[in-house]
């Protein structure tokens, strides 16, 4: 029966994930090393195991299928071979809105808590609507892109055209549905980026001037860096990271976009680096720093299921040494932007808190710019300003 061609295909994918890459990296290599599985296949395999640990852990104590089966009904509005089998009852009411869906499932499995699918205890940033945010994790969200207000008419029509549902959020932000090819819609890539919308607002905090020096002191591969150009392509710029192959990335991203005024460099802002910087001063930081990114487990529902909660204090460690190393190379009056992609309280009020006891700096603004509403992911931002 195809059911069980279905049920087999998703354990072998399930037994294969031991979680050290993330779950789409895995997958290609997985569906690389099985190459007798079709699309068909491929995409039922992917739909189950991601719908599987948007569950986080809700209902462990119950065998892999049955939980399969109740989380597949409550991520999709179609129904599954795997739900049909294994939850019938609940096969009317797949095309029904969340909040119904997850009704029906407490009353036939009373044990189901919301709270367990998100299970730490960890204090949320202010502002979090908990109840919201949990049911935003059993959907997918969306792919935003970034592109020039000058751009946008003429982008937005190639999409729509190709049949693709396009959502205008700004002058500069579209949202398009996850998946879409965009590579084989618009051939030129410097005509968009693709950023998370939430991530695009954090550049409200920005506000850089013309010929202003910034660094961008957690680059990985510039995403950040590419948002301060666009807001103001005369900002010259440093990007560092600790990591020399996202900065291999950055400059790839950097030539694509025509943007040539950039320095690059390979440091650890964990160690001592006034030899390499002891001459800098900038007009302002930008640092984007190591956190446990619970604000895009929306993206990576399998950290839902295998992030360890102890976890959040190494990176609070790293983000208040990154900050202080940092501080020194800031010019007096000019801003420290600080932001996270975390929605615990500890890694991002509580940073800012100890920032503002510890360093010389005041806090301007901040805010956990919200993503569970609009499909996109959770930010944390705050612009200190160097006393
Ligand atoms: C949240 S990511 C930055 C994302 C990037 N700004 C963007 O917009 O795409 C944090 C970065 O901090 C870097 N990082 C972690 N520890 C570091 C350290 N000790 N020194 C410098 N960078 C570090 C990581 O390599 C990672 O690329």
């Amino acid at each position: 029966m195809k059911v069980h061609h279905h049920i087999r295909a998703f354990e072998q994918v399930l037994a294969s994930y031991d979680g050290k890459l993330p779950l789409h990296r895995h997958l290609i290599i997985y569906f690389k090393q099985h190459k007798q599985m079709g699309s068909s296949d491929r995409r039922w395999a992917s739909r189950y195991i991601y719908s599987y640990f948007r569950l986080g852990k809700a209902l462990s104590s119950l065998p892999a299928i049955e939980r399969l089966a109740i989380a597949d009904f409550l991520c999709n509005t179609d129904l599954s071979l795997i739900t049909e089998h294994t939850f019938p009852a609940a096969a009317e009411l797949v095309g029904k809105p969340i909040k119904e869906k997850i009704a029906f499932v407490k009353s036939q499995y009373p044990n189901f808590e919301l709270e367990d699918v998100f299970p730490f205890d960890s204090e949320l940033s202010d502002g979090i609507d908990k109840q919201a945010f949990l049911l935003s994790l059993f959907v997918q969200p969306d792919l935003f892109i970034r592109v020039k207000e000058t751009h946008l008419p003429t982008i937005k029509a190639r999409l729509e055209a190709a049949g693709v549902t396009v959502k205008e959020l700004s002058d500069t932000t579209l949202a398009l549905p996850n998946g879409t090819k965009l590579e084989q819609i618009i051939d030129d890539q410097r005509l968009y980026q693709v950023q998370d919308s939430s991530s695009q607002k954090t550049g409200d905090y920005f506000l850089p001037n013309a010929y202003d020096y910034w660094w961008d002191c957690c680059a990985a591969s510039g995403g950040k860096s590419l948002l301060i150009h666009s807001l103001e392509s005369k900002v010259k710029l440093l990007a560092s990271d600790v990591r020399e192959t996202s900065l291999g990335n950055l400059q790839e991203r950097f030539i694509l976009a025509g943007i040539k005024d950039f320095q690059k460099k390979t440091i650890d802002l964990l160690q001592n680096n006034d030899q390499i910087l002891h001459h800098y001063e900038f007009d302002g930081i930008l640092l984007d720093a190591p956190c446990s990114g619970a604000g895009t487990w929306g993206r990576t529902p399998e950290m839902l299921y295998l992030f360890e909660e102890h976890k959040v204090a190494n990176y609070v460690k790293l983000q208040k040494a990154i900050a202080e190393n940092v501080i020194k190379y800031l010019k007096s009056g000019k801003p420290l932007i600080y932001m996270t992609c975390s929605i615990f309280r500890k890694e991002n009020e509580e940073v800012v808190n100890y920032l503002l006891d510890k360093l010389p700096l005041k806090l301007e603004k901040m805010q956990l710019i919200k993503g569970y509403d609009n499909k996109a992911d959770s930010m944390f931002v705050a612009r200190l300003i160097k006393k």
